[in-house]
């Protein structure tokens, strides 16, 4: 019994150290850091920030933001945040989105990178979209970049220099 659980055991060793190897030999390993935020569009951002105080978080004020076309507030998680999004102005990237959804929902993830232009790089060679030339400076003050959602599974990333 003892022979058979550590035959297991070396069995289980040798699986993790393969698929970290594995992980590792991956060219673009390691371009993807921490989840930064989960976005949510809404229609009502008083009505959403209110939400989430009533469930105890710590909400931001609303802070317009001219270059991206949306009021933004942050909900402080443990692990993470989510960012209430609400149309700035005219031109808003979201308001298509929320014409589509009238109630809201959840529009796009971010994902912190090392390197913002080295990460916009390498999604390019992957036939990846991003939206616009040039990163621009998001929310935290850092360079942000998104990605198309049409080549990203249907979902709308935003990567973030970390
Ligand atoms: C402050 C900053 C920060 O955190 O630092 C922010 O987050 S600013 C957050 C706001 N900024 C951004 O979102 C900037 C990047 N976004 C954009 O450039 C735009 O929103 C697009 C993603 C290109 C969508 O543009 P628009 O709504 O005008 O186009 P559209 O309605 O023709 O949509 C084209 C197709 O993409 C889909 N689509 C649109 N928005 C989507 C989303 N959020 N998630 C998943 N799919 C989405 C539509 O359903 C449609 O698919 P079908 O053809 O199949 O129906
Ligand atoms: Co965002």
């Amino acid at each position: 019994m003892a022979s058979f659980r550590s035959t297991l055991a070396l069995v289980n060793s040798a699986k993790l150290s393969l698929s970290t190897r594995t992980m590792a030999s991956h060219p673009l390993a390691g371009l993807l850091g921490k989840l930064n935020h989960v976005a949510i569009a809404t229609p009502d951002l008083k009505k959403s920030s209110e939400f989430y105080k009533g469930l105890g978080a710590k909400v931001s004020e609303a802070v317009p933001q001219p270059e991206h076309g949306v009021y933004t507030v942050f909900v402080e998680l443990p692990n993470s945040k989510i960012e209430l999004l609400h149309p700035f102005g005219e031109k808003s990237p979201i308001q298509a989105f929320l014409n589509k959804n009238k109630d809201g929902g959840m529009h796009h993830i971010c994902i912190e990178v090392r390197d913002i232009h080295e990460a916009v790089s390498a999604v390019k060679t992957k036939g990846i979209r991003t939206l616009g030339e040039k990163p621009k400076i998001g929310a935290h003050g850092k360079e942000v970049m998104f990605l198309h959602p049409k080549d990203c599974g249907g979902v709308l990333i935003e990567l973030e220099q970390e």
